[in-house]
């Protein structure tokens, strides 16, 4: 067994379909305009029912009015919610859905308590924290910032690419890795090679599903 892979930022039924035969566990959906792979209401049910069955559908949020997820949740079989803005644990519940929270990772922040507040999320998505997006900026953070012990199922995200994901999941032993900027020919624009190297450099990491707190 090695760590669940989810790819961010879909935004074309051919390339996700692809994706998912190539290894993907999850892709994800954006929902959030200012980004460059934000998707429709329409087009995010256009790719999500194209998934085949046991790769996940994950819909991404940042401080989003709730009834822009209401929405999405009428129209878009989603698997799983995503926020990754300053969402409180009581807005994140509020849906009545499985999510995940993300969390923007810099110096000082205490990883332990922010994962006791969202105790019921099912994963805690550690980003690089940047002044400049809240998420997809291919930067990385340092990884010993994260702490022994976390009580939740941690995603590992933050410019991980084909180079250094292998290096990743040895050091930090996550139970899941998400990418987005790292597996792109161009912003936005996944590339499949990429994807099959990225697949690939996952699988040949040392992993022990004890260390993923499993
Ligand atoms: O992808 C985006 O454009 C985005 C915008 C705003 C918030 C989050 C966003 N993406 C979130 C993801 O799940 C990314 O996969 C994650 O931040 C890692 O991105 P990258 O460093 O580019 O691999």
């Amino acid at each position: 067994m090695t760590p669940r892979i989810k790819i961010c930022g879909l935004r074309d039924v051919a390339t996700a379909q692809r994706l998912a035969a190539l290894g993907a566990d999850a892709i994800g959906l954006v929902f959030y305009e200012p980004s460059l792979r934000n998707v429709s209401i329409n087009l995010a049910h256009e790719i999500a029912a194209a998934m085949p069955p046991f790769v996940s559908t994950v819909g991404l949020f940042v401080d989003a009015d709730p009834s822009l997820v209401e929405g999405v949740l009428r129209t878009v079989p989603l698997d799983l919610l995503q926020f990754h803005g300053d969402e409180s644990p009581e807005y994140c519940r509020s849906f009545g859905r499985p999510y995940i929270k993300a969390v923007r990772v810099k110096p000082g922040l205490d990883l332990l308590e922010f994962a006791d507040r969202y105790a019921d999320a099912r994963g805690l998505l550690c980003d690089a924290y940047s002044a400049a997006a809240p998420g997809g900026t291919g930067e990385r953070f340092d990884w010993s910032l994260l702490p022994v012990g976390l009580p939740l199922p941690l995603i590992l995200s933050g410019g991980l690419s084909p180079v250094n994901v292998t290096e990743a999941v040895e050091r930090v032993q996550p139970w899941a890795v998400d990418v987005s900027s790292g597996v792109e020919s161009s912003k936005g624009v996944k590339d499949a090679l990429l994807v099959k190297q990225f697949v690939a450099a996952v699988r040949a990491a040392r992993f022990d599903p004890a260390s993923a707190g499993l």
